[in-house]
């Protein structure tokens, strides 16, 4: 009987397949698909382990199959149809052609609703167009205070640390990382946080979408809806949410109350959030209470985890090489002396920007971002239809050959020769491209402009690379 079933399904597959495929016969060439599609499932068992080691080394072989082919590949999910683009020019074609988040992201709605990260295009214009401002000038106002004092604490506890095996550090810089965003952003209200709680939930739940993500079925909304990964998301989505209450909660009654202090000690980074927080107190309603809670939450998750990330990175790649360490050390040393980073500092700390920039080549906090096509998209050797998704590779970008015979080693002094770095503007893209890319936007010359003639940016305009250099200040 169930044979019977099983075979009866895969005709059906068959006969849908062909049709399919018959049906974008018109819409141009298709890029070849990746080995190893099986009938009615596509590569979703390739993805299948549940183990994000496994998933990563699969997500690197597809894009050497991919380049080894031109620079798009398919893959198939079931009966969807994917791409993954490695080519950097195809890239920045489909990251301002489509603009929609795929079908990936749709795991993130219980926790971050329609926030900025993943919301469908015409909510996204809106909210981008009202927060953008907050993400612009004046942004260290205030900020390095913060951070010198947050900074001290965390050197702190992490001294009673040393020498303990093994030595965790992720929980001593995420909580920096959090507290510092909800200080910039919310004047203070970090301390309505529990940031080890709050930290433990993020960690649960980066887990369960890897699970979700690896093991097709649970793609399935019905399927999920049973699993008892979704109860256990919901424990841990409740605790994140709890934080952004706390948070919104206490910088509402703080304005109500005329006691608030935001403008004088934490800067205008977050001016635009505050407008919304106004808004939340019910002074006006652009958006609505669910909305702001949202953008809250994707605002912290958003500024916490990468900056928090790409630090913990960086540690890792300065342990194993300390002749690295040392340099900057010795440029900290010669810029600072002992005492508190300022921040007409951070454009001397040239050689840690390197570093940093460096560690975002070789580890992006985002080696993939996923979009959803709304139209067939033209690309340079294949045409890609309505309907489908693809995956911008990221990773692929950064080990592009035009990046130099080292291109897998880390080598921060790349950065300091204008001949070792690539004019593509694609070829670094760990705050992603095009229309969609990280809103704390870095300054122009991470996009290599400034190496290649332009002008250098005013530094003190320039935000996430600041705040990671910022962080880093402090190892
Ligand atoms: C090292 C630091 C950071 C890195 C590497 C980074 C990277 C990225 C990337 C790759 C994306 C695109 C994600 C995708 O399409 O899937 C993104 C989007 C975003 N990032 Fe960042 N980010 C950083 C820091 C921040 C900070 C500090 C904030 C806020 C305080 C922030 C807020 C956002 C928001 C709101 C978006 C969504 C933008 C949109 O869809 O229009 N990021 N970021």
């Amino acid at each position: 009987m169930w044979i019977a079933v099983v075979i009866a399904l895969m005709a059906i597959y068959f006969i849908v397949d062909v049709l399919v495929s018959r049906s974008r016969t018109h819409k141009g060439p298709q890029p070849p698909q990746y080995p190893g599609a099986l009938p009615l499932i596509g590569h979703g068992h390739l993805f299948a382990s549940g183990n994000s080691v496994a998933l990563f080394e699969l997500c690197k072989d597809i894009c050497s199959y991919s380049n080894s082919c031109g620079g798009v590949t398919g893959l198939k999910i079931g009966w969807t149809q994917n791409y993954l683009i490695s080519d950097p020019d195809d890239c920045l074609t489909l990251s301002n052609a489509s603009l929609e988040k795929n079908f990936i992201y749709e795991f993130m709605k219980p926790l971050l609703g329609n926030g900025m990260l993943i919301a469908p295009v015409p909510i996204w214009k809106v909210h981008r167009k009202l927060l953008s401002p907050a993400f612009n000038q004046e942004v260290l106002d205030g900020f390095i205070g913060i951070f010198n004092s947050q900074a001290k604490k965390l050197v702190n506890s992490l001294s009673q640390e040393v020498g303990k095996k093994p030595f965790n550090f992720w929980p001593y810089i995420g909580s920096l990382g959090l507290e510092t965003i909800c200080f910039t952003a919310m004047g203070g209200a970090a301390d309505s946080v529990n940031s080890t709680e709050y930290l433990n939930a993020i960690e649960e739940l980066a887990d369960m979408l890897t699970q979700k993500l690896t093991k097709f079925w649970l793609h399935n909304s019905l399927i999920f809806y049973f699993s008892t990964i979704r109860k256990k998301q919901e424990k841990y989505i409740k605790i994140v949410n709890d934080v952004t209450y706390a948070v919104l909660e206490k910088k509402r009654n703080e304005m109500l109350n005329g006691t608030s202090n935001v403008g004088e000690n934490s800067g205008r980074k977050f001016k635009a959030f505050i407008d919304l927080i106004m808004e939340y107190s019910g002074e006006k309603s652009v958006l609505s209470d669910q909305e702001i809670i949202n953008e809250t939450t994707n605002i912290i998750l958003a500024g916490q985890d990468t900056s928090a990330s790409t630090i913990v990175y960086a540690l890792i790649l300065l342990g194993s090489h300390p002749e690295i360490q040392e340099r900057i050390f010795e440029e900290i040393l010669e810029v600072l002396g002992d005492r508190d980073v300022e921040k007409q500092d951070l454009p001397k700390l040239v050689f840690l920007e390197a570093v940093l920039k460096e560690t975002m080549r070789l580890y992006p906090i985002a080696p993939f971002v996923g979009r959803r096509l709304t139209e067939d998209v033209q690309l340079k050797n294949c045409t890609l239809p309505a309907g489908s998704s693809a995956f911008l590779a990221i990773h692929a970008l950064h080990r592009l050959k035009m990046w130099g015979d080292d291109v897998e080693h880390f080598v921060p002094d790349r950065w300091l020769d204008k001949s070792r770095i690539p004019e593509h503007p694609a070829a670094f893209a760990a705050f992603s491209i095009g229309r969609r890319m990280c809103i704390d936007r870095p300054p122009p010359d991470l996009n290599l402009g400034y190496l290649h003639g332009r002008q250098p940016p005013d530094r003190s305009a320039t935000t996430t690379l600041n705040v990671v250099c910022e962080f880093f200040l402090y190892y």
